[in-house]
């Protein structure tokens, strides 16, 4: 058998990757990586102090978050969490991917999005730079494998319609 895909949940900070990440991997019954965890420290201290990543933080990260999706996802597929707001990011993930990758790209009203994060607790991602992951944020393109997903209602509803979304990939 050859490589599966990997599910990248993508979006800007406080779209609900981990929590839509997590239900996705259960109901597929794959593993599941918080690409949050693969930050180095110092890309958290900047965001913690407000201060928005830049490109050559990133590359770092997303070789980490690449290697996890490579050596776990290759032999049953997997699930990672991780923003990918350009798409030479998600060029990079798709590369260190064997089987592929394919996105789901949560979108929300930013006001939505912001509620949430308001409400959020103990997460090191302040409010205020919401703004700037929006300005960053490239959606997906047409020759881009994915899907985009609204994030009104609950995280199962939300759930349900990334699967059935994704269904549209299975052949
Ligand atoms: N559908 C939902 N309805 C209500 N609250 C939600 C929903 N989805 C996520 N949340 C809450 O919104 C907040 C942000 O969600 P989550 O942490 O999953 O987003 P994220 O995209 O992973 O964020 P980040 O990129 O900043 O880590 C959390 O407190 C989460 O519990
Ligand atoms: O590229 C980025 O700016 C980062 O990956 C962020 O999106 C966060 O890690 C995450 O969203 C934190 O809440």
């Amino acid at each position: 058998m050859g490589s599966q895909r990997v599910i990248v949940v993508m979006g800007v900070s406080g779209t609900g990757k981990t929590t839509v990440g997590r239900l996705l991997a259960r109901a597929l019954g794959v593993p599941y990586a918080e690409g949050d965890a693969f930050h180095p420290a110092a890309n958290v201290a900047k965001m913690s102090a407000g201060i928005p990543l830049e490109d050559a933080d990133r590359w770092p990260w997303l070789d980490a978050v690449g290697a996890w999706m490579r050596e776990r996802g290759a032999p049953c597929g997997a699930v990672v969490a991780a923003s990918c707001l350009k798409r030479v990011y998600r060029d990079r993930l798709r590369a260190a991917a064997p089987g592929g990758a394919v996105f789901v790209h949560l979108t929300g009203e930013r006001g939505l999005i912001e509620g949430r994060m308001a409400a959020r607790t103990g997460h090191f991602m302040p409010a205020s730079l919401l703004d700037s992951q929006f300005a960053v944020l490239e959606p997906l393109q047409a020759d881009e494998p994915g899907v985009a997903v609204d994030v009104a209602g609950t995280p199962p509803e939300i759930t349900e319609r990334a699967l059935a979304a994704l269904r549209t990939f299975e052949n």
